[in-house]
């Protein structure tokens, strides 16, 4: 007998009439966190904390740091929320902190999830779904990728204008499954997905704060193996400009949940397109991406009070 017999909800099963053998993994975890569920995660969480945050922040690999920076902080550990997944990489702590940034209500996730964990995509992306619910209106994620285009050097920031993901072009979407309307539509237009309007405004701190960044294209591979060649060479003519295994399938939900994404990079090295390049290393890019997070922390701190003199930016 399946572990998920009894747990799934009656009503996903009549949907389908047909054994779940039979039904993607996605859709199984999709109707396991109902909206109902996910209500009561957000619930639990709101008594603890007492906070109504506007914005989610996702720290990526060594940029945990962020999360130090909230003021009067709030921090519950993911192992302290039933049924919420745990971090299991390095660099990635498993807290989420509650407080203020730069004046506005945030929480900021010290960790994430990432498909080649073991987690389904809709696992991996199951807290934007409970930010939603907490009143979030936009998600701003980081994440610590490998150069592609030669023109991104290790420490730059980039800010992603658009994305690529292997996974999610392959049927592995955390949309799969019964949709439940109270989330999002069934179709979601994601040509839009990184808001024009607020990389401007995020280009603007870069001017002021005098910290160059470079825009482009974020790709996404499975992992947890890194590139070989031959995949570097496809991504870089394909029109990726550095890759990472996140933040797409992210974004992704947070437009289905009509919450407005920002979403940035720290090249932490290049990613090998030549049979003599460096190897990459996980313990070396969270060291990278911890020493060059002054930059990003900085950017996030100044769009966030740019934010905060316009909060219809958000609506
Ligand atoms: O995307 P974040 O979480 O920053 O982590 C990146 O770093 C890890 C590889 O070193 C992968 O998990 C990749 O996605
Ligand atoms: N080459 C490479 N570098 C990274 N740095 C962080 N993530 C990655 C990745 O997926 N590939």
């Amino acid at each position: 007998m399946n572990s998920l017999e009894g747990k799934v909800s009656d009503a996903f099963l009549k949907e389908f009439n047909l054994p779940k053998e039979f039904i993607s993994h996605e859709a199984i975890a999709n109707a396991y966190y109902t909206y109902e569920k996910c209500e009561s995660m957000a619930k639990l969480i709101k008594d603890r904390v007492n906070f109504d945050p506007k914005i989610a922040i996702i720290c990526g690999s060594g940029l945990g740091d962020i999360g130090n920076l909230v003021e009067n902080a709030v921090s519950i550990p993911y192992t302290e929320i039933p049924e919420f997944p745990r971090s299991t990489v390095l660099g990635h702590l498993g807290n989420l902190i509650f407080g203020n940034l730069s004046g506005l209500p945030v929480v900021c996730m010290q960790g994430r999830f990432h498909p080649f964990e073991g987690y389904s995509m809709s696992l991996c992306t199951l807290p934007i779904k409970i930010f939603k619910l907490l009143g979030c209106k936009m998600v701003i994620l980081t994440n610590a990728a490998g150069g592609l285009n030669r023109v991104l050097n290790v420490g730059d920031v980039m800010l992603i204008k658009d994305h690529m993901s292997f996974p999610l072009l392959s049927l592995k979407n955390p949309l799969i499954g019964v949709n439940d309307e109270r989330f999002g539509p069934r179709f979601v237009p994601i040509n839009k997905l990184y808001t024009k309007s607020l990389r401007e405004l995020f280009k603007v701190c870069s001017h002021e704060l005098n910290i160059p960044i470079h825009e482009g294209v974020y790709g996404t591979i499975g992992g947890p193996s890194y590139e070989t060649i031959a995949d570097s060479r496809f991504c870089l003519t394909a029109g990726m400009d550095c890759v990472g295994m996140s933040t797409s399938h992210e974004a992704i939900v947070a437009a289905y949940c009509g919450l407005k994404v920002l979403a940035c990079s720290i090249i932490t090295d290049k990613a090998p397109t030549d049979y003599e390049d460096e190897e990459p290393d996980h313990k070396e890019i969270v060291k990278v991406a911890a020493a060059k997070a002054k930059d990003i922390e900085k950017l996030i701190c100044c769009f966030l009070s740019k934010i905060k003199e316009d909060l219809s930016l958000i609506e």
